[in-house]
C-alpha cells in the first residue's frame, strides 16, 4: 500500500505520515527532506539558489545519509527549500528516487507537496493535511523553541504563508489537493485525534467504502 500525505507548511503532515507508517508497518519517507538537503548544500557552498544547473547536479547526487542533518530542520533552510524545490531540473532529477522508495514492498507512507498529484498519482490512499495558519505558526514556533532555537511566531506565520504562496503559485508541481485525496483539517485535533481520522481514512478507502 501506497499512502500520500500532502499539505501546506507545518500542517502535521509528518507527524501523520510517520504514525500512519507505524501503524500498517510500511517505510516513510519526508519528502520535505530532500529540498531541504539540496538548499542546504547550494547554501554551504555559497552557490545561488536559482542556479538551476548546479541545483540539479546537487540533486541528483545527493546522499540520503544527510537527510538526517538537524540543520534541515531550520526555517532558513525551509524558505530556501522552496526556492530550489521551485526549479524543474531539481523536480526532474528527484522523481526516480522518490517513485523507487515507494514502490519497494510492503509499500510506503511519503509526505510532501506532490505526492498524490505528480509522485504517486495512483497511491491507494491520498490525504490532503490542513490548519489554520496561525495554529500551524504557533505548533512550528514551539518545536522551534523545544529544539532551543530562538523563534519569533509572528516571522514564523509570515514565512509559512510566504513559503505557502511560492509552493502553490510555481508552476511545476504546485501545492495542491489531488482531486481524489479526502481534506483532513487538524486544526482542532490533537496529535492522537488527527492520527486517528486519518486511519479512519485508510480503513475507509481499503473497505471500498465512500467516506462522508
Ligand atoms: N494535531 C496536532 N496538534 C498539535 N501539534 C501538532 C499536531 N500535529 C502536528 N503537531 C506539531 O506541529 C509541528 C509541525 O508538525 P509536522 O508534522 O512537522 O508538520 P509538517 O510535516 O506538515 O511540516 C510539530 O512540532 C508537531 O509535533
Ligand atoms: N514533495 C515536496 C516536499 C517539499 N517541497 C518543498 O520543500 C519545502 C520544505 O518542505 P517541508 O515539507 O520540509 O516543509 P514543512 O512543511 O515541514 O515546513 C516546501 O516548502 C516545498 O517548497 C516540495 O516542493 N515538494
Amino acid at each position: 500500500m501506497i499512502i500520500a500525505i500532502d499539505g501546506p507548511a507545518a500542517s502535521g503532515k509528518g507527524t501523520l505520515a510517520k504514525r500512519l507508517a507505524a501503524h500498517y508497518g510500511l517505510r516513510h519517507l519526508d519528502t520535505g527532506v530532500i529540498y531541504r538537503a539540496v538548499a542546504h548544500a547550494l547554501l554551504n557552498a555559497g552557490t545561488e539558489l536559482t542556479d538551476e544547473a548546479q541545483a540539479a547536479e546537487v540533486a541528483l547526487t545527493l546522499d540520503p545519509a544527510t537527510f538526517d542533518d538537524p540543520a534541515l530542520k531550520s526555517q532558513a533552510v525551509g524558505s530556501a527549500a522552496s526556492v530550489v524545490s521551485a526549479l524543474p531540473r531539481v523536480r526532474e532529477a528527484l522523481v526516480s528516487f522518490q517513485r523507487q522508495f515507494a514502490r519497494q514492498p510492503p509499500g510506503a507512507v511519503l509526505d510532501g507537496r506532490d505526492i498524490g498529484t505528480v509522485i504517486c498519482p495512483d497511491a491507494q490512499v491520498k490525504i490532503y493535511v490542513v490548519a489554520d495558519p496561525g495554529i500551524r505558526a504557533h505548533r512550528r514556533t514551539l518545536e522551534a523553541l523545544s529544539r532551543g532555537e530562538p523563534a519569533d511566531e509572528a516571522a514564523v506565520l509570515a514565512d509559512i504563508l510566504a513559503r505557502d504562496a511560492r509552493d502553490q503559485n510555481r508552476p511545476v508541481a504546485p501545492l495542491k489537493q489531488a482531486p481524489d485525496a479526502y481534506l483532513l483539517d487538524n486544526s482542532h485535533l490533537d496529535i492522537e485525534s488527527g492520527v486517528r481520522a486519518a486511519i479512519d481514512i485508510v480503513e475507509a478507502v481499503r473497505a471500498g467504502r465512500q467516506r462522508v
